[in-house]
């Protein structure tokens, strides 16, 4: 393969499913393009119904787009699906560990059906279990593990035939804080090494802002903006500053109502985009750190008092919002 050839490409895909009883069709997808380099972490986010699942069932070869084209490791998935899922490993919600067997059991059963020769795959489940600090479980029956170990195990048996390309669908839901935590960790290590193109669908912003080199926001079946974390953030150009102005007393001889604050920072360039909602003043600056000691001066001489104010810099919360108009822990506290 060529180096600059993406591990992932989706040019265009379109799907539409039955709506059933007489409605009209779903459509799941409607035109979605995007491209991973490999040895990178590329990810998927989106609301409920985005179309995140469609996009990885056809790149995993699991069901057949409309229309488009999609390819794996230069290989075209249309065409020679047999191939792609030689190249792929895949990791589904659904846990796939046998609970009954070993884990060490499940690696290597797992090894044999992907045509690896019994020693061979011994030896990788031994290196994988090392990798995934299960070595002192592997000899426990899988039903004996907590809920991260589990996960870590499904994980381990998608990398049994060293996948050029590994997709993860939600690697992290029902997992607590801590392993959480610990499969971030080992998910990291393995991007740091660079040996394989890893596809990841999350409602996590925080995982996709940690671990993906880049990530596209579905929405309605299309990307709906695409990059990396750092620059989906800084294209909300700059650090939100708010203020927060203490609101007249009335009667003081100095005192001006916070109205005036627009007034008093207007044609200064301080901040971009200023608005006053009740006494709170927000606006965006490039280095709201480095803006904010003049903007309390200017505020301080139009005679204005402040209660607070904080610089903060854009969450990938933000780059979703502008993006999709809506506020992204709502729609999926809905949906749970
Ligand atoms: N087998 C199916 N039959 C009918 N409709 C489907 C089918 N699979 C998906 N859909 C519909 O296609 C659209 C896209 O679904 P998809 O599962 O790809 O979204 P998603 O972004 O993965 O959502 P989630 O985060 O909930 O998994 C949704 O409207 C969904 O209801």
């Amino acid at each position: 393969m060529p180096h600059t050839e993406p591990a992932l490409e989706a040019r265009g895909l379109t799907k539409s499913y039955p709506g059933g009883r007489g409605k009209p069709r779903v459509e799941a997808l409607a035109g979605l393009n995007f491209s991973a380099e490999a040895g990178t972490i590329f990810a998927l986010l989106g609301p409920n119904g985005a179309g995140k699942s469609t996009t990885v069932k056809i790149l995993a070869t699991l069901t057949r787009a409309d229309s488009g084209a999609a390819f794996v490791a230069g290989i075209d998935v249309g065409r020679h699906p047999e191939e792609v899922r030689r190249a792929i490993g895949f990791v589904a919600q659904k846990q796939v560990s046998d609970p009954l067997d070993t884990g060490r059991e499940n690696l290597v059963l797992a090894g044999r059906l992907q045509g690896m020769s019994g020693p061979a795959a011994k030896a990788r489940a031994g290196e994988l279990l090392a990798r995934f600090s299960l070595t002192d479980d592997g000899n426990r029956q899988v039903k004996g593990y907590s809920g991260g170990m589990a996960r870590k195990l499904d994980v381990a048996i998608g990398l049994m035939h060293r996948p050029q390309v590994l997709f993860l669908d939600e690697p992290t839901t029902g997992l607590d804080p801590e392993a959480r935590a610990d499969m971030w960790a080992e998910l990291e290590s393995m991007a740091r090494t660079g040996e394989m193109t890893i596809l990841l669908t999350t409602h996590y912003l925080e995982e996709a802002d940690r671990l993906a080199g880049r990530l596209a926001i579905v929405d309605h079946g299309r990307v709906v903006v695409e990059g990396t974390p750092e620059e989906l953030k800084d294209g909300l150009h700059g650090d939100a500053v708010t203020v927060e102005l203490a609101m007249p007393r009335g009667g003081g001889g100095r005192e001006v109502p916070v109205s005036g604050a627009l007034e008093a920072l207007s044609g200064v360039g301080l901040l971009r985009g200023p608005q006053l909602d009740g006494n709170i003043l927000r606006g965006r600056a490039d280095n709201g750190a480095a803006a904010l000691p003049l903007l309390l001066r200017l505020l301080g001489e139009a005679g204005l008092e402040v209660a607070s104010a904080t610089v903060s810099r854009p969450s990938l919360d933000d780059v979703y919002l502008r993006h999709t108009g809506r506020v992204y822990g709502n729609e999926q506290e809905r949906a749970a």
